[in-house]
């Protein structure tokens, strides 16, 4: 028998939801609705993440993420505007929120919420399957979407890349071993992120990192997601020349994200 794994479980969900989603907003509405979104208001994601690279600091991608299916619900108080200014101050590059309901409590809301309260850009963190959700991603004002291979043909990357990249918004690109890597290689986005998570069995290790670093060609931008808990995991990381972090919950549980930020990093 072919067990349903968590991450086919949320793909079948993201289809519902975007077949109910399109009855109540029609595709043709949705995407008028993106293409009319001030161009000028993007704030530039891998433009953000190469500067703090560049300046030799870390480059923190910091997760907004109320609740997620490994772990349960991460942080009771939960006011997304407070994280977000919590994490400027701190030096984030970046913000990712999860905008996913079912799984991980997210709203499209704490995306629009946590971007107006500072002046980072923000990546859209979901499971986005339809060009549908990337019109969606640039309606809400999301800088930069992610794509996760495991979940995408090559000819689906290669749309819905294309689709982000005409509405002026960012792709991260997300792998977990060498053939995924090597689909990724086919796409135009510098940003490669490795998720240490499997998304199959939830299991972690930076070893899924550091297995891939010496295939990753020149001209990424390397970003090690999931798993970064201790000082140590960024020392190992940063000894290794990997520069760029995606971080939730190490942040989430923390009374104040940012300043758990500055303890992790600087
Ligand atoms: O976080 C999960 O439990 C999860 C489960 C299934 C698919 C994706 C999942 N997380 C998405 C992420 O990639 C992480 O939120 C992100 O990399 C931050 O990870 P962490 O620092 O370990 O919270």
């Amino acid at each position: 028998m072919n067990t349903p794994t968590i991450l086919k479980n949320i793909l079948a969900t993201k289809a519902e939801e975007v077949s109910y989603r399109s009855k109540t907003l029609p595709l043709n509405e949705l995407k008028a609705r993106a293409l009319d979104m001030d161009a000028a208001e993007l704030r530039g994601f891998y433009r953000a993440m190469q500067a703090k690279v560049d300046a030799g600091l870390p480059a923190v991608i910091a997760e907004i993420k109320k609740a997620s299916p490994s772990k349960g619900v991460l942080r009771e108080h939960f006011v997304p505007e407070a994280i977000a200014e919590s994490y400027e101050q701190a030096g984030a590059a970046c913000l990712s929120v999860l905008t996913d309901r079912d799984y991980f409590q997210g709203h499209e809301d704490f995306l629009k919420a946590a971007r107006s309260a500072c002046s980072l850009p923000v990546i859209r963190k979901d499971f986005l399957v339809d060009p549908y959700q990337i019109y969606e991603a640039r309606s809400i004002n999301a800088d930069c979407v992610l794509l996760i291979v495991s979940a995408l043909s090559k000819m689906q990357l290669q749309d819905l890349e294309g689709i982000a990249h005409e509405l002026g918004m960012d792709v991260l690109v997300e792998i977990h071993d060498e053939e995924e890597l090597q689909t990724a290689l086919t796409m135009q986005t510098p940003l490669l992120g490795i998720n240490n998570r499997n998304l199959h069995t939830f299991e972690l290790t930076l070893d899924t990192t550091f297995g891939l670093l010496d295939k990753i060609p020149a001209g990424k931008l390397l970003v090690t997601e999931s798993g970064i808990l201790t000082p140590d995991d960024v020392a190992l990381m940063r000894e290794r020349n990997v520069n760029a972090f995606l971080v939730g919950e190490a942040f989430m549980r923390a009374d104040n994200p940012g300043d758990a930020l500055q303890a992790l990093f600087f």
